[in-house]
């Protein structure tokens, strides 16, 4: 099976070309250093709109098959803020621990990374993880919480990712059978 990721950025001014989406971008470059699978990255720049967030979402999973889906923006408290809830709205399991690891290591950054209410769940054989807006955020989020993810992928069904020792030390605690 081949590996897709979805890379998602709820931005009203980067999707209206405002500014340049450096976010979306981080995103797939630090997945790159990750990842020795060989992986495609499917990307959408999107406004902050909840329906349209939600239909991207399904879509990324249910029709172009992608086990992991990151999201960047939307998370904080302003009222255009609304990622966490299209997130939860569609999948089946919430991944609290995602979200508190994020937080708890983005405040040794900033005193506002308690604003951010990103979070993390299950839709069928996909794992969908939000990160904050800032491009700066997405390396200091996505170092704490990788480790966890291809164990996850493997609970869920998803295709098994192999990941690069000097990059990021993945915790599998069982080997694969
Ligand atoms: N995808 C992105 N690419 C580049 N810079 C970004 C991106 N998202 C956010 N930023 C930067 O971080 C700042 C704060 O981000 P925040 O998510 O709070 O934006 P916002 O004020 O909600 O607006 P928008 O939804 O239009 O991005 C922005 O002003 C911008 O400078
Ligand atoms: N690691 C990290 N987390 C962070 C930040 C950051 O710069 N680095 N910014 C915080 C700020 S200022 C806000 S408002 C919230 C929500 O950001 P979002 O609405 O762009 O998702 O994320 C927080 N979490």
């Amino acid at each position: 099976m081949s590996i897709r990721i979805g890379i998602v950025t709820a931005s009203d001014r980067a999707s209206a070309g405002v500014y340049e989406d450096l976010s979306g971008k981080a995103i797939r470059d630090r997945l790159t250093e990750y990842l020795i699978s060989p992986w495609e990255p499917v990307y959408k720049l999107i406004p902050d709109d909840r329906e349209t967030i939600e239909q991207v979402l399904v879509s990324l999973i249910d029709e172009e098959n992608c086990c992991l889906v990151v999201t960047t923006g939307g998370t904080g408290p302003a009222p255009r803020d609304v990622t966490p809830e299209a997130t939860a709205a569609v999948c089946d399991k919430i991944l609290p621990g995602f979200g508190e690891l994020m937080r708890s290591v983005s405040l040794q950054y900033v005193p506002t990374a308690i604003l951010s209410r990103q979070t993390a769940g299950i839709r069928g054989n996909g794992l969908i993880v939000n990160l904050p807006g800032k491009p700066k955020s997405i390396r200091e989020c996505l170092d704490a919480v990788f480790p966890a993810i291809p164990y996850c992928l493997d609970l869920i069904g998803a295709p098994y990712l192999e990941c690069n020792r000097e990059q990021v030390k993945v915790f599998r605690p069982k080997p694969k059978s």
